[in-house]
């Protein structure tokens, strides 16, 4: 059930640990960051001032949502940042802060230990679930400045727990229950998502939630550490991760350290906005799925990680994917009255695979669904 989103027969080629390279560049005097590593151009591109609040992306609470009384106003801002950024921040959402807590301190842990420790989790030959980088296709291709664990977490029996820390001890328990709880929440959701489309004339209508849910209901949740080092030499040259949209339906996104180190940027209108994560709560944005499935009424947007230069950063992504054994396409019940079909229907599994093996720049692989 979860071959495709463990990138089942698209690993990536074998690269240097970066955590370890890192440590030998940022401490050695003559020790230059390799060329690879150098793919950003900071006179090439515009990022807008981290500090400008009216461009901030935006902040949705979880409880307004739940309240019958501010339910529907708080939907369609929901609705709104869906369409126009693709991301916004969650609060209130209900995941006791024990949970996240835990899982935190495990993650930390984890990425604190020397190489071999980490290296028992390492990716083998066939996929990309463990320890070790992603999206490497070719010898030439330029490097992101990370590492990273990944874990199928959800359903339970799709876990490889040869992938999975013992140490620290109580790493796969919060793991657990920290995907049991981001799972429920993301469902939940989907549902003011649905209600955000406005797809019916009733605003309300429950066949168009049930339809978004059911297509993501016990399904796949793949988990992305990121580890990001800090690079003194060239910070702003290199990346952590390039531009890419996530190939799944919805993404939860936590920051690990506090909100002294950022590093999410979001495009818009040509345009990088950095993210200052609240603490405590989640970045939420829409991957390709999601955008095929509602029929473009929801963006998946390009994103990237920069790097600090002499700050680490971690962050854990929670990718939700839809059922990877059906043809992916846009919802009846999600096609605006008088809109048309604007996305082809094909087969998710293939098209994580193109994902997977192609490193395809940016929004290259949605486009290719779009309809004339
Ligand atoms: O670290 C971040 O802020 C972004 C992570 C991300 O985009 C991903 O894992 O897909
Ligand atoms: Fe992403």
């Amino acid at each position: 059930m979860a071959d495709a989103a463990r990138g089942m027969g698209s690993p990536s080629l074998p690269v240097a640990n970066v955590q370890a390279l890192a440590e030998t560049c940022n401490t050695g005097v003559d020790e230059p960051v390799p060329w690879r590593y150098l793919s950003k151009d900071p006179t090439a591109e515009e990022v807008v001032a981290a500090d400008d609040s009216a461009c901030a992306i935006p902040v949705i609470d979880f409880r307004k949502l739940l309240d019958p009384e501010s339910s529907s106003s708080e939907c369609a801002r929901l609705g709104s940042a869906c369409h126009h950024w693709g991301f916004f921040q969650l609060i209130n959402h209900g995941v006791p802060d024990e949970v996240i807590a835990n899982l935190k301190k495990d993650v930390v842990g984890f990425f604190k230990q020397p190489l071999e420790a980490k290296k028992e989790c390492a990716q083998q030959a066939d996929s990309l679930e463990g320890y070790g980088q992603a999206f490497v296709v070719s010898e030439d291709q330029k490097l992101d400045w990370a590492d990273m664990l990944y874990l199928i977490v959800q359903p339970r029996e799709s876990r490889d727990m040869r992938f999975w820390p013992t140490r620290p001890a109580s790493f796969r328990d919060s793991v657990d229950s920290y995907s049991m709880e981001a799972s429920k929440l993301a469902y939940q959701l989907l549902e003011f998502m649905a209600k955000g489309v406005g797809a019916a004339d009733d605003d309300d209508d429950p066949a168009a939630s049930l339809r978004l849910q059911g297509v993501f209901q016990g399904q796949v949740r793949g988990m992305r550490v990121n580890y990001y080092p800090p690079c003194r030499q060239a910070a702003d040259r290199v990346l952590g991760l390039s531009p890419h949209t996530d190939p799944n339906g919805l993404t939860l996104l936590l920051q690990m350290n506090d909100h002294d180190v950022q590093g999410l940027q979001v495009s818009k209108d040509g345009r990088w906005f950095p993210v200052q994560a609240l603490d405590g709560a989640f970045v939420v944005n829409v991957g390709d799925a999601l955008e095929i499935v509602s029929n473009g009424a929801f963006k998946s947007v390009e994103h990237r990680a920069v790097i600090h230069p002499t700050k680490e950063r971690i962050s854990a992504a929670l990718f939700h994917f839809p059922d990877q054994d059906r043809m992916l396409g846009p919802l009846p019940e999600l096609v605006k009255k008088g809109d048309r079909v604007r996305y082809g229907t094909r087969s998710y599994q293939d098209f994580l695979k193109q994902y997977f093996t192609a490193k395809l720049d940016g929004r290259k692989l949605i486009e290719s669904f779009k309809l004339e």
